[in-house]
């Protein structure tokens, strides 16, 4: 079955080191679409994906899922983050400390699947760490856990913000590899946050461009980045 539309059309004042800035954003996200935002750092990304969420309130607009309204600000609508089942990993992602690496995971699902937690182990190369506490994990290997946690509830969407900043290259690549796989076949609606050009043209299907406090570009990645004579295409 097909996830519903995704409905945006949100306004909140930002408070931002220069000043004030007024974020708009009004756009529809397709059911299981790939989609990459993409901006210099403070443009409120983000924020963006914290008022998707349910973690941050917008001063004034509508958020609905399919018929469902998560947030109407006329009508005083605001369904809580719990209630959205959206799987997110911010830049500032904790795990929890006592708790083993699978444990992390297992403690995300909603419904328990043993199998899913083996899976997600060995598909973010955790397994030999699973009994391990994060403290003994590098950075890398911290934010594969976030990773697989953000997908161990199976979520409806799934919002990463930055998600493989701290992985090296060979990493990045496969684990990009294998979330595109995996969230296509189960048409999981995806927005990713990044500033990696390359990386949302190996990911994306569309690329929201905001600049300002307001969206500026829209399209193909290959479209929106023809530009930048920096970009291989691959
Ligand atoms: N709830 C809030 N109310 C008002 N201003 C906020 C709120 N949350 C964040 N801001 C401000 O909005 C600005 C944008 O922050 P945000 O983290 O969304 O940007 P970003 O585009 O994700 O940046 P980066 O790429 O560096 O992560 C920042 O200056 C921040 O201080």
């Amino acid at each position: 079955m097909e996830n519903p539309v995704i409905y945006i059309d949100i306004e909140k004042e930002l408070i931002t080191p220069s000043g004030k800035m007024n974020l708009i954003f009004k756009s529809e996200i397709a059911s299981g679409e790939l989609l990459a935002l993409f901006g210099a750092s403070g443009e409120g990304k983000t924020t963006l994906l914290r008022m998707l969420a349910g973690l941050t309130k917008p001063d004034k607009g509508i958020i609905k899922y399919g018929e469902k309204v998560w947030f109407d600000s006329d009508k005083g609508i605001h369904v809580a983050a719990q209630n959205r089942n959206i799987g997110f990993m911010f830049q500032d992602y904790a795990l929890f400390p006592n708790m083993t690496i699978e444990g992390n995971i297992r403690f995300a699902q909603t419904i328990p699947d043993e199998e899913m937690v083996d899976q997600l182990l060995e598909l973010f190369g955790l397994t030999g760490f699973r009994k391990q506490k994060p403290d003994k994990l590098s950075g890398g290997q911290k934010q594969r856990v976030a990773l697989a946690r953000a997908l161990a509830r199976k979520p409806d969407i799934l919002l990463l913000d930055e998600p493989f900043s701290s992985l090296d290259y060979k990493m990045r690549l496969s684990i990009q590899k294998e979330i595109k796989k995996a969230y296509q076949f189960k048409q999981t609606t995806m927005i990713i946050v990044s500033h990696d050009p390359a990386e949302i043209l190996r990911l994306a299907e569309r690329i929201i461009c905001i600049e300002d406090g307001a969206i500026v570009r829209t399209g193909t990645p290959k479209e929106v980045f023809a530009d930048y004579e920096i970009i291989t295409f691959e």
